[in-house]
């Protein structure tokens, strides 16, 4: 099989940058514990509006990543530029973030688990109402927002964990392995369904996951971690079209780029 020569992402073609990681590396420092290199060589030019797959095995820092493009982890070394450049911003007012788990609070609604991140940023509450509104019917839980979380499923949890995520408007959301407690068919179900939402909202995403096809499907461009070292081994453009759908995966681009994948990860 050939392996694809990617071009730049379609849908962030000449977009300013929102995300600049240059020569990144973060080693945990535990008392009475030997240093230990959490990631390393993280080079990386995310495009406003991009959805970035980080994809590897286990343990490789994908995690370590996120928390530094949150603001939780400082860098040891290296240039960590988050916003577009000229603009201001503000990680706790900026950012979004969805976890493996939804996180819901169980005793609040679900609109008033969107909420929450508004509530706490103090905005105003009547426009953050509308709005919580509108991405509750963009997630497609319309007519949900009175029920409680334990009256959900898991994929349906996980909508309004990403409701919640985009409530206060931040320009970058942070996705850490959000589909991975759900099963296969309904992962499948969330991707279609993230998609939408990221051509619809325009998001920056930045999207974590262990999974080498769902990198693949989603991801204008893709970051690949391998462990042992921790390193981040190539980064590079996912030239598919979008809308994607689940036939793109029968593609022999879909295959090069999944195969580029294996390769860098060892496991071919
Ligand atoms: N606070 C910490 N203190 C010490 N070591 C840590 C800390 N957080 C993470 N590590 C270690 O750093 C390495 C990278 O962790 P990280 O959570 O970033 O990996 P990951 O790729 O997200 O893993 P996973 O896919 O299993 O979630 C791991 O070996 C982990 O044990």
């Amino acid at each position: 099989m050939t392996e694809a020569q990617p071009t730049a992402g379609p849908p962030t073609d000449g977009a300013p940058p929102m995300i600049r990681l240059e020569g990144v590396s973060k080693t945990y420092r535990s008392r009475g514990q030997p240093a230990h290199i959490a990631v390393s060589e993280v080079d990386m030019v995310v495009e406003k509006g991009a959805l970035v797959s980080l994809v590897g095995p286990s343990g490789c820092g994908k995690t370590t990543v996120l928390k530094i493009l949150a603001d939780l982890h400082d860098a040891d070394e290296g240039v960590v530029e988050i916003g577009v450049p000229g603009e201001a911003f503000a990680p706790g007012r900026d950012v979004g973030m969805v976890f493996q788990q939804a996180l819901l609070l169980k005793w609040r609604r679900v609109l008033d688990n969107v909420l929450l991140p508004a509530e706490i940023l103090g905005l105003p509450m009547r426009e953050a109402r509308d709005r919580a509104r509108h991405l509750i019917n963009m997630v497609g839980l319309e007519g949900a927002e009175a029920k409680y979380p334990y009256e959900l499923s898991g994929g349906m949890q996980q909508r309004v964990a990403i409701a919640r995520s985009l409530v206060h408007d931040p320009k970058l959301v942070l996705m850490d392995e959000p589909f991975g407690a759900l099963d296969a068919l309904t992962r499948e179900k969330m991707n279609l369904e993230l998609l939408r939402i990221w051509e619809e909202s325009r998001k920056t995403i930045v999207f974590v996951t262990h999974s080498i096809q769902e990198a693949v499907f989603l991801g204008s461009h893709c970051a690949v971690l391998t462990a042992g070292p921790a390193r981040m081994a190539d980064y590079f453009a996912i030239d598919l079209p979008y809308p994607r759908k689940l036939a793109v995966k029968q593609d022999p681009a879909f295959g090069a780029y999944t195969a580029r994948i294996y390769r860098l990860l060892g496991m071919e």
